[in-house]
């Protein structure tokens, strides 16, 4: 009977245990549930969240990119790159004008003479040079590009001239005959004049048409030509005949000293006559016009 009533109360106390332990695994399950759920649903929140933020981010990046690449457009075209220029100390760099620089010899010349580290000025009036011949050089600290028609006075300072503004073919000299007399006439009286008021030596670029139509081949320095002041040629081979005579004159007067650069390196006229004091003049007569 002890017995039988002790078994009941012990069945009765583990029932209960049971019930308890049960209790609390139920508890202890729906808490770890609820846990999932919250994480999971943090989670989701986050995921959404940042797919949201990325959608923004792909969003503003479309409407930035061209912006972007159009300032790298114009970046490019800002830092635009000059041939290689040497560095010259102040003292062996000059200030160098070139009438007829945007021509063919003259803008070969303005590389020459930029890439040696010089200052450069090309003045030409456009005839028959083009803006495109010197523009790589366009906005070079040491290059400057001036639409003047050397008929026209100039007053800059400078330290060498190189006279080359002139039409130099056949059909250009022809095409306005008294304008390129007076290219050749005024124009090198203009320059003649700046190097004597600024101290600078000259070099004129003459012609192998100053010949004229030569009796003899080929011509030395000392031939005088044959030239017929009449003919259709006359505009450009006497205009630069007479430009050569006041080159020549400016020289005998003294106001400039031959020459810093002549045909093929050898002096075109003597110097004796002039002081050391005085500036330098040279010609240069091409063969091949
Ligand atoms: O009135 C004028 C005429 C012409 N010019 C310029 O002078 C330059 C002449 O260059 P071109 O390319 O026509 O000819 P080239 O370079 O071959 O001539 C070169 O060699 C021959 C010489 O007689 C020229 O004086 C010299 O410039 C051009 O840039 C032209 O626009 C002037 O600046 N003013």
């Amino acid at each position: 009977m002890v017995n039988k009533a002790l078994q009941r109360l012990v069945s009765a106390v583990n029932r209960r245990r049971m019930k308890l332990l049960l209790g609390i695994a139920l508890i202890a399950y729906v808490a770890s549930v609820w846990g999932n759920f919250v994480n999971m649903s943090f989670l989701l929140n986050r995921s959404i969240q940042e797919n949201g933020e990325l959608k923004i981010e792909r969003k503003i990046e479309e409407i930035v990119e061209p912006l972007r690449e159009k300032i790298r457009d114009l970046e490019k075209s800002f830092t635009q790159k000059y041939p290689p220029v040497k560095f010259l100390s102040e003292k062996d760099r000059k200030r160098i004008l070139i009438t007829g620089g945007a021509g063919f010899v003259g803008s070969h010349l303005t590389d020459k003479l930029m890439m040696d580290g010089h200052e450069v000025t090309v003045v030409d009036n456009f005839f028959t040079g083009r803006k495109r011949n010197v523009e790589h050089w366009i906005g070079h600290e040491n290059f400057e590009l001036i639409n003047h028609d050397v008929v026209e006075p100039l007053y800059i300072e400078v330290d060498q001239i190189y006279h080359l503004a002139s039409p130099a073919s056949p059909p250009n000299y022809m095409y306005n005959p008294i304008k390129t007399l007076k290219t050749n006439t005024i124009g090198t009286l203009n320059m003649l004049g700046l190097a004597k008021r600024v101290g600078a030596r000259l070099l004129l670029a003459s012609t192998s048409e100053v010949y004229g139509d030569p009796e003899v081949h080929p011509q030395s320095e000392g031939y005088w030509g044959h030239v017929n002041p009449i003919g259709p040629r006359a505009c450009y081979d006497e205009g630069k005949r007479v430009a050569e005579t006041m080159c020549y004159a400016y020289m005998k007067q003294c106001v400039l000293l031959p020459p810093f650069s002549a045909v093929a390196g050898q002096e075109a006229w003597p110097s004796e006559r002039c002081s050391s004091e005085c500036k330098g003049m040279g010609l240069l007569r091409s063969t091949v016009m």
